[in-house]
C-alpha cells in the first residue's frame, strides 16, 4: 500500500518512523510548509507532485489550514483521505465542500486521534442520543500560543482552572491545535451545536486526559482517556499518530476488527 503524508512535525514524523517498521507499507511522498530539511528523498515541493506519485492513501496531519487548502483536491483525485485536523470540519463551508468531493471522488476518513471509545458514541447515536458532553483537561504547557493564555495566566495557577465552557463549534475553531477531538465527538455523536465542552488547564496533569459522557435511552456512556504527549509536541497525544497507524492496517486489511 502505497501511503502519501501530508505533514512532517510530530505526528507526521513519529507516523513516518512507525509506517516505515511495516513491510507491506510504502510511504510515497511526504509534503510539508515550509519543506523539511531532512529526508530530501520523499520530499515533495507540492500537492500536485504528492498526488503524482499514485498513493492508495493520503493522510494529512498538518493542521486545519493544511485540510483547508489540500483536502477538496485529494479527495477530486479519487484517492481516500484520512485526516487527523477533523476540526476543521467545524467550519461548515469547509465540512460541505469535503463531503461534496467526496462524493464525487475518494471518501474522507476521520481519525479518532487522540480519543477513545469514538466507536461505542457512534454506536449510541444509532441508538438515540439525549446528550453528549466533554472534558478535556491538559498541562499548561500545551495551552501555550493559544487563545487559554487571554483567559487564564497558565504561568501562575497553582490548581486546575475550566477556562472555557462553549459548544463543540466554537471549541474546535478556537483551540486548532488542542481540540481536534471535539469535532470528532461531534460528527460521532450529536453535532457541533450540541455537544457541550469543557477546557481544563491543570498543573498537575502529566498527560492529556479526554472524558466525555453520552446519555440516551439505550444507557451511558463515560470513556476517559489519559495519555502522554509527543516528546516533539507537549499539545499532542502519543495516541493521535497511533490511531492512524491503526486506521491504516485496518484500511489495508482483510478481516476488520
Ligand atoms: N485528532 C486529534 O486527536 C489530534 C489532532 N491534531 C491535529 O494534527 C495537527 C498536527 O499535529 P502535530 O504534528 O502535533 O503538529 P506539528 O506542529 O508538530 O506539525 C504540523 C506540521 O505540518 C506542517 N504544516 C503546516 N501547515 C502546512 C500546510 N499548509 N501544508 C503542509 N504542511 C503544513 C508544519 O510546518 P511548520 O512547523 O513549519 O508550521 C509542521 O511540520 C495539529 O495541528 C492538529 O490540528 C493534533 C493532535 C491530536
Ligand atoms: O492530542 C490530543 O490530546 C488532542 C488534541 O490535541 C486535539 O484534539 O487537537
Amino acid at each position: 500500500m502505497k501511503i502519501a503524508v501530508i505533514g512532517y512535525g510530530a505526528i507526521g514524523r513519529f507516523l513516518i518512523e512507525q509506517l516505515d517498521a511495516v513491510p507491506d507499507f510504502e510511504i510515497a511522498a511526504v509534503y510539508s510548509v515550509p519543506a523539511p530539511p531532512d529526508r530530501a528523498e520523499r520530499v515533495v515541493d507540492d500537492l500536485d507532485a504528492l498526488l503524482a506519485t499514485r498513493p492508495d492513501l493520503v493522510v494529512e496531519c498538518a493542521g486545519h489550514r493544511a485540510l483547508s487548502e489540500c483536502g477538496e483536491a485529494v479527495l477530486r483525485s479519487g484517492v481516500d483521505l484520512l485526516v487527523v485536523s477533523v476540526g476543521a470540519l467545524a467550519d461548515p463551508a469547509l465540512e460541505q465542500q469535503l463531503r461534496t468531493a467526496a462524493r464525487h471522488g475518494g471518501r474522507l476518513l476521520i481519525a479518532a486521534g487522540a480519543l477513545s471509545g469514538l466507536d461505542a458514541l457512534s454506536t449510541a447515536r444509532e441508538a438515540g442520543l439525549d446528550s453528549v458532553s466533554y472534558v478535556g483537561k491538559k498541562a499548561p504547557a500545551a495551552w501555550t500560543n493559544t487563545p487559554a493564555e487571554d483567559m487564564v495566566d497558565l504561568t501562575s495557577i497553582t490548581s486546575a482552572v475550566t477556562f472555557l465552557e462553549c459548544d463543540a463549534r466554537t471549541a474546535a475553531l478556537r483551540f486548532p491545535q488542542n481540540a481536534n477531538v471535539v469535532a470528532a465527538i461531534a460528527l460521532a455523536g450529536l453535532g457541533f451545536e450540541r455537544t457541550q465542552v469543557s477546557l481544563v488547564v491543570d498543573p498537575a496533569s502529566n498527560g492529556n486526559n479526554h472524558s466525555f459522557v453520552a446519555r440516551g435511552a439505550f444507557g451511558e456512556i463515560a470513556m476517559t482517556t489519559r495519555s502522554a504527549t509527543l516528546p516533539a509536541n507537549p499539545k499532542t497525544s502519543m495516541l493521535a499518530p497511533y490511531s492512524l497507524v491503526q486506521t491504516i492496517k485496518k484500511h489495508a486489511g482483510l478481516i476488520i476488527v
